[in-house]
């Protein structure tokens, strides 16, 4: 055991070299007060101390900075009555100033041996100073204390007498010394143990205090997470969140890597943040963890464009779920990114589901009450894109309404529905409970051509992205080529529009594009029609399949019109084709 005894005054010093020769372990004295001590025992820490003794303020202030024990010198008994027996005599005023346990043992003594001397207590070295002030202004003329109330005392000029420490009392601080160093050697394999095992821990562990600075890492978070950690994270809105929620629990993109966060609070103060990798575990099919973007393109010259648009704006803030309605390739999803990235969200990635794919046996992993890890429920911070939800069959409906009643989900819910919802529920193919919990904010998207004012600007955007990516410099259109275009009937929407102005790009040869070839590029997608090329190869169910997909698709996807259109009722339509796999 290796100790430091820091003297704040020369006679001190001499003691604890003298009474420590008796003693088993490796002692090194020196002299320093106060600021002077502190410096020594830092240097003293990291020489490989173990302990280090002290006395009063000194002992005090090297406490407040150093991580290993410090053991105080206490005034005792002996040390007040040897201090009080000397000024007996003195003919003097005498004040004994101190903090507590001193001004108050010394009273105490005083009672017992009958001595006749005041004693004044002061909580803080501020008030040493106008203490003896004032005492010397009311007659006294000699005063008693520790350390600090001598060395003001001797600056104002006045006599003064230190309550040195006894050959007792620095015993006493030795026993304690060596007794609280085999406390602290036991701790401190404990510590070194647990160490150990967080550092092999397969995961990165991170602790914050309430104020955002790291009190721990482990190894793991030092060489995978460190220096992005605090960069991907909302670190305040995640600090504050655990210690309101005593849980935080969200997944974070990262460049081609998704690490999976859960925090908790522990003593109060702290947060601890578990951080794992999962980049390359099996990602359900049909569901995508995709990173917040910039959608700033989304401006319309519509006027139900325009208030799609504010609403969303409005909404982006707000936690309660949103649905966005609107024909198949009306832009919903690119809508729900928009409102995602452009949210308190933003810094969590968006967790899409593609109800239309995703199969019974993941939505119950998805969904999986028992287990406090299902994804649902661990993306708390991010938002939830329920890509079609009108797809969903009642039995996953109703485990999704049973979710959303039993837990808190923390995540913002944005669900996109092909079907208007009066449909979905007149035919009673979506629960009307769970349609009221998913559409407490609601969005409609006009079809593109109800906006036909946005397809110039729409082409345009297109064209400069397929100019990218096939290296052409088409700079325009036509008039009559735009004409042609707004004049087409946009049954997939701007989905569609996309489709085909990359399939233009690509044949054109002119800088403006020209009519012809957008008649070429449209004339196939008018041909793809009933009278058209439509295959009357094998089973009569087969062809009826094929033509139902037909009208379906020219009817933009929409199950009402299509049913329409051909004459049956949608139950019907879905079980012929079992539509929500139609794609
Ligand atoms: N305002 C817009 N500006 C540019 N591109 C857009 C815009 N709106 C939609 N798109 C593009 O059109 C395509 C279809 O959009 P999106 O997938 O958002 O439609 P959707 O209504 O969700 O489709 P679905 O009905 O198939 O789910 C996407 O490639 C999208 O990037």
């Amino acid at each position: 055991m290796k100790v430091m005894a820091i003297a704040p005054y020369e006679g001190l010093k001499e003691l604890l070299l003298q009474l420590g020769e008796d003693e088993p372990f490796d002692l090194q004295v020196e002299y320093g007060d106060l600021e002077e001590g502190v410096h020594l025992a830092k240097q003293a820490v990291n020489n490989g101390t173990d302990i280090i003794i002290s006395r009063g303020g000194t002992a005090e202030l090297i406490q407040k900075v150093v991580s290993i024990p410090v053991i105080d010198i206490e005034v005792s008994g002996y040390d007040l009555l040897r201090v009080l027996t000397l000024v007996k005599e003195y003919t003097g005023k005498t004040a004994i100033v101190g903090f507590p346990p001193i001004s108050e043992g010394a009273a105490t003594i005083c009672e017992i041996a009958n001595i006749e001397l005041s004693t004044y207590t002061v909580k803080n070295e501020h008030e040493v100073e106008p203490t003896l002030l004032e005492l010397h202004k009311k007659g006294y003329d000699m005063f008693i204390g520790d350390v600090i109330t001598v060395k003001k005392a001797a600056n104002l000029g006045f006599n003064a007498i230190l309550i040195t420490a006894g050959k007792e009392s620095v015993h006493k601080a030795f026993q304690q010394a060596k007794k609280t160093h085999h406390l602290y050697s036991a701790l401190k394999q404990n510590y070194a143990m647990a160490r150990q095992i967080l550092d092999h821990y397969q995961a990165g562990i991170v602790v914050y205090n309430r104020s955002g600075q790291v009190v721990f890492t482990n190894r793991d978070f030092k060489e995978k997470y460190l220096d992005l950690f605090a960069k991907v994270i909302d670190l305040e809105s995640a600090l504050q969140t655990a210690f309101k929620q005593e849980t935080f629990k969200t997944f974070v993109q990262r460049a081609e890597e998704v690490w999976k966060v859960t925090a908790f609070p522990m003593q109060k103060d702290f947060i601890v943040f578990r951080v794992i990798d999962v980049t390359n575990e099996n990602a359900l099919t049909g569901t995508t963890l995709l990173p917040s973007s910039n959608h700033s393109n989304m401006a319309s010259h519509h006027t139900k464009m325009k208030h799609a648009l504010h609403l969303a704006e409005i909404y982006r803030d707000r936690d309660e779920p949103i649905w966005i309605e609107g024909e198949v390739g009306t832009g919903k999803e690119k809508l729900a990114h928009f409102i995602h990235s452009s949210s308190k969200r933003e810094p969590y990635p968006l967790l899409r589901i593609d109800c239309e794919i995703v199969q019974e046996e993941q939505w119950l992993q998805l969904l999986n009450i028992e287990h406090p890890d299902a994804t649902l429920l661990h993306h708390e911070m991010g938002s939830v894109l329920l890509k079609n939800i009108d797809a969903l069959t009642l039995s996953i409906q109703k485990r999704l309404l049973r979710l959303l009643g039993t837990k808190e989900v923390g995540c913002r819910f944005i669900a996109t529905s092909r079907e208007p919802y009066q449909t979905l529920l007149a035919q009673g193919v979506f629960l009307e409970e769970l349609y009221y919990k998913m559409a407490r904010l609601t969005i409609h998207l006009p079809s593109l051509n109800e906006r036909k004012e946005d397809i110039e600007n729409l082409t345009l955007l297109f064209i400069s992205k397929y100019n990218q990516k096939f290296g052409k410099q088409c700079v325009g259109l036509r008039q009559e080529a735009k004409e042609a275009l707004e004049n087409f009937r946009w049954s997939g929407n701007i989905n569609q529009l996309k489709q085909v102005i990359e399939e233009i790009v690509l044949i054109s040869e002119d800088p403006y594009i020209a009519v012809e070839d957008v008649e070429a590029i449209l004339k196939t997608k008018r041909s793809a029609t009933f009278q058209g090329s439509l295959s009357l190869n094998g089973t009569l169910e087969e062809i009826e399949r094929r033509i139902i997909k037909q009208v379906w698709e020219e009817e933009g996807r929409n199950q009402t019109r299509t049913a329409k259109r051909l004459g049956i009722n949608r139950t019907t339509l879905w079980r012929k084709m079992n539509l929500p796999r139609l794609r």
